[in-house]
Order: C-alpha cells, then structure tokens, then sequence
C-alpha cells in the first residue's frame, strides 16, 4: 500500500534519511525503529508530505505521490495522527474532532443549513472518538482530558478525515504504563482495518503490536523482518537493542 524507493533528505551536511526503501502492504502494522536522532521522524514527515526528500520517490497505492502536498495525501487516504498543538483546548473533545472532518471536506459543508451541517459533522465524529474509546468523553473540553484521552483524541481527529492509512509518531510518549497499555488496546483495535505505520520507543509495544519492524540507524535501515527475526538480529542486537532485547 505504501512504498520508498531509495528516499534520501540531508539538513546541510547531515543524511537524515538515507537511501531507504521501504514496503508496507495493506492491512499491516509495521514499526520503524531506531535510537535518537536515526531519522524516524524525519521519514514520517516525508511521508505526510511536511518535507521534500531530496532524492527518491513514494508511492500510496501504486501512485506516485512524492510531490503532492499535505491536503492531497490527506485526500487520497493518507494520515498522519493529528499532534496535539493542532487541538483547541477550550473547544470539546467532539468539537475538535468534527473540525477535523470540516478541514477534511474543505467548503462542502459551507452552503448547508445549521443543523444538518452540525450532524454531518458530529455524526463522523462521534464515531471516531467511540473508535478511540472516548465516546463518553465528547462533551469534555481537551484541556480537561488527560494526556492519555488527549493523544487518544489526535487519532480520532486523524480517523475523522477517513483514512486508509495511519501514520502515527510515537503515540505512547509521556505516557506512563497503565495509558500505555491502553493505547496498546486500542491500537490493536484498529489493527486491520486501517494500514499502520508506527514510529515508538516502547519496545515492549512495538514487539506486542508490529507485523513487521524496520530498524533505522543514521538515516539508513539496517535491518527488516518480523518481531521475532529481528529480535534475534545480531546487527540490530549491536547497534540497538542491546540488552533490551533480553
Ligand atoms: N529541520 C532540521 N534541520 C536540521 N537537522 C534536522 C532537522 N530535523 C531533524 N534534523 C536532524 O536529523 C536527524 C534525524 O532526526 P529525527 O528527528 O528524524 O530523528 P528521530 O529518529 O525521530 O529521533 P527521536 O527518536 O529522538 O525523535 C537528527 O540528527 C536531527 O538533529
């Protein structure tokens, strides 16, 4: 569903993504791994259409979208979790969310009569957050909610624009462990149904979560297996995992 071919982005003499190919295919989760600094985020933003590579292409379901913007990837189902300096926090968690799906549609909603403007609007979003296990929290503003539901919050705001395809960077940060495992949860609920790509330092979720893993070290993949190939990866053991792996 999503491919690189040999995508490279340098800041000045720094190679932040390094040649790297990569092929998630539909319905997976696939993590990218990596220690500070390997490039992780660099390549989602790449992904999303928030920085040109400098070399390389990427292609969203055979079609090549190096060079289409933000909004366009957006519209042809590709979504990068919301963060959260784009949620208003006076606003509720509902009406952040059916903002999301305004921004999505653009102006089609702009010559729709009030009410059935608001329920084309609210009805989307609320499935969303029922999604992200928020439901009964829509009517709470978002600087009410706890870091957890608030990061909780960004994937529903990403799921209103009706994606096919999730990328998401580092939904456990802060977190401690019992939001932890319930974004775990969640995520796994929406394993399958929507195609993952999963930037996380928790290892632990990583290997509980991914069907495929990705190891970046300075910008270049170094390795690409299941949890359990490269768990037992001499290079990955080396150069990353070390004694976390156990
Ligand atoms: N806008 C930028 N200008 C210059 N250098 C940058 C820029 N963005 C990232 N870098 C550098 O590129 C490298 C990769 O950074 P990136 O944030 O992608 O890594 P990361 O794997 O996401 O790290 P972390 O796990 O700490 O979030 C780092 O050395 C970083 O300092």
């Amino acid at each position: 569903m999503l491919e690189t071919r040999n995508l490279c982005k340098r800041f000045g003499g720094l190679v932040a993504t390094d040649h790297v190919s990569l092929s998630i295919r539909e319905g997976e989760l696939h993590a990218v791994i990596g220690p500070n600094g390997a490039g992780k985020t660099t390549l989602i933003a790449q992904l999303a259409g928030e920085l040109k590579p400098d070399q390389g292409a990427i292609l969203f379901d055979g079609r090549d979208v190096t060079r289409l913007p933000v909004h366009r990837r957006a519209a042809a189902g590709l979504a990068r979790s919301f963060q959260i300096t784009s949620v208003f926090p006076r606003f509720t968690a509902l009406q952040n969310v059916a903002l999301a799906v305004q921004a999505h549609a653009g102006h089609s909603f702009r010559f729709w009569r009030r009410a059935s403007r608001d329920e084309a609007l609210n009805g989307p979003a609320r499935g969303a957050l029922e999604l992200v296990g928020l439901g009964d929290r829509a009517g709470v503003r978002a600087e009410l909610l706890s870091h957890g539901e608030q990061r909780q919050l960004e994937i529903a705001m990403a799921l209103a624009t009706g994606p096919r395809m999730l990328l998401l960077d580092e939904p456990m940060a802060g977190m401690g462990p019992a939001e932890g495992a319930e974004m775990v949860e969640l995520l796994r609920g929406l394993k399958r149904r929507y195609t993952i790509l999963l930037i996380e330092h928790d290892m632990d979720a990583v290997f509980a979560l991914a069907d495929w893993i990705t190891v970046l070290v300075h910008g270049a993949v170094i390795a690409t297996g299941t949890p359990d190939g490269i768990r037992s990866d001499p290079e990955v053991r080396r150069a990353y995992l070390g004694e976390e792996a156990g």
